[in-house]
C-alpha cells in the first residue's frame, strides 16, 4: 500500500439544514487515482472544496502530510502542497501559455527578507521559478505550445494548462474537477494519458462524470449520492454493487 498524503475524516458541511457532505472520510494515497462519482448535487464540488480550503468543514479533520489543515486558508494549503485546478477562471486568456504557467510558479515563489544581495537572490529565485514553470509546462505536455496565446489555444489545451498551472504550484496532492468536461474523444484520450503520467508523482482525487475515464483511470472509486458515500472501493466492486448501479451507474456499466 502506498503512502497517504492527505486523509479526511468524518466531514460534515451544512448550508442551513441541508448536509451537503454528510460525514464523508478520503484518503488520498500517492501513485493512485481516487475518483470521486455521483449525480448532481452529490456534493462533490463541497467535499473538493473542503480539501482545498475554500470553504471550511461544519465538523471533521483533514490533515496533509504531517500537518492538520482542517481551519488552515487556501493558500496556507496550496503552500503545503494540495494543488486544485480552477476551471479556466484562472487563465489570463491574451498571456501565452508559458506566461500563464510561470505566473502560477511566481504566486509560489518565496517572499524574499531585505538583503543588500537581494539582487542577487532575485536572480536565483527567477531561475528557480522559470525551472518549475518548465517542468509543470513538459509534464503537462504543452512544451510545443509554449508560446500560443492562451485564449487561441483549443478547449483542450486549455484544460491541459490549467494542470501545468496548477503543477506549477508545486503539488503532492492534485484535486481535478471535471478535466475532460466538453472534450472530443481525441481529447479526452490525451487527458487521460497526461493524467496517467501525472499519477506517478502524485497522490490525486478526480471529480469526473465521464464513466469510461473513471474506470480507464480509477484505483479507488467513491460514489456519492445526496451528501453521503453510499460506497468506495476497487472500481471492479463498485462497478458490481448493485446498490451503487441502482443509483448512479445504471445497467449498462
Ligand atoms: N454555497 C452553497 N449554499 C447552499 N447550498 C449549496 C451551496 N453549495 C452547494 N450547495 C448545495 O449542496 C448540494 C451539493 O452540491 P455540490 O455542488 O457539492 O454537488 P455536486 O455533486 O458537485 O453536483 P454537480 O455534479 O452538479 O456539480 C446541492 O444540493 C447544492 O445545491
Amino acid at each position: 500500500m502506498s503512502e497517504v498524503l492527505l486523509s479526511a475524516r468524518n466531514l460534515t458541511k451544512k448550508f442551513g439544514g441541508l448536509a451537503a457532505v454528510n460525514d464523508v472520510s478520503v484518503d488520498l494515497w500517492r501513485q493512485r487515482i481516487h475518483c470521486v462519482i455521483g449525480p448532481n448535487g452529490a456534493g462533490k464540488s463541497t467535499l473538493t472544496n473542503l480539501l482545498s480550503g475554500d470553504l471550511p468543514p461544519t465538523s471533521g479533520s483533514i490533515t496533509l502530510g504531517a500537518h492538520e489543515i482542517t481551519t488552515a486558508s487556501p493558500e496556507q494549503i496550496s503552500r503545503r502542497g494540495l494543488g486544485r485546478s480552477y476551471q479556466k477562471t484562472n487563465i489570463f486568456l491574451p498571456f501565452t501559455v508559458w506566461e500563464n504557467v510561470r505566473l502560477a510558479a511566481q504566486s509560489r515563489a518565496a517572499q524574499q527578507p531585505f538583503n543588500p544581495l537581494r539582487w542577487l537572490q532575485s536572480a536565483r529565485a527567477d531561475a528557480a521559478v522559470n525551472q518549475r514553470a518548465e517542468q509543470a509546462l513538459e509534464l503537462a505536455g504543452l512544451t510545443a505550445r509554449r508560446d500560443f496565446i492562451a485564449g487561441a489555444a483549443s478547449h483542450g489545451e486549455q484544460r491541459q494548462l490549467e494542470i501545468a498551472m496548477t503543477l506549477a504550484t508545486n503539488p503532492q496532492v492534485l484535486l481535478l474537477d471535471e478535466p475532460l468536461a466538453g472534450m472530443g474523444v481525441a481529447e479526452a484520450e490525451r487527458m487521460v494519458e497526461l493524467l496517467l503520467r501525472l499519477k506517478t508523482h502524485h497522490a490525486m482525487m478526480l471529480v469526473e462524470h465521464d464513466i469510461d475515464a473513471i474506470f480507464a483511470l480509477a484505483d479507488h472509486l467513491t460514489v456519492m449520492v445526496n451528501g453521503t458515500v453510499i460506497a468506495s472501493g476497487e472500481p471492479a466492486a463498485i462497478r458490481a454493487d448493485r446498490s451503487v448501479q441502482a443509483a448512479y451507474l445504471g445497467e449498462d456499466h
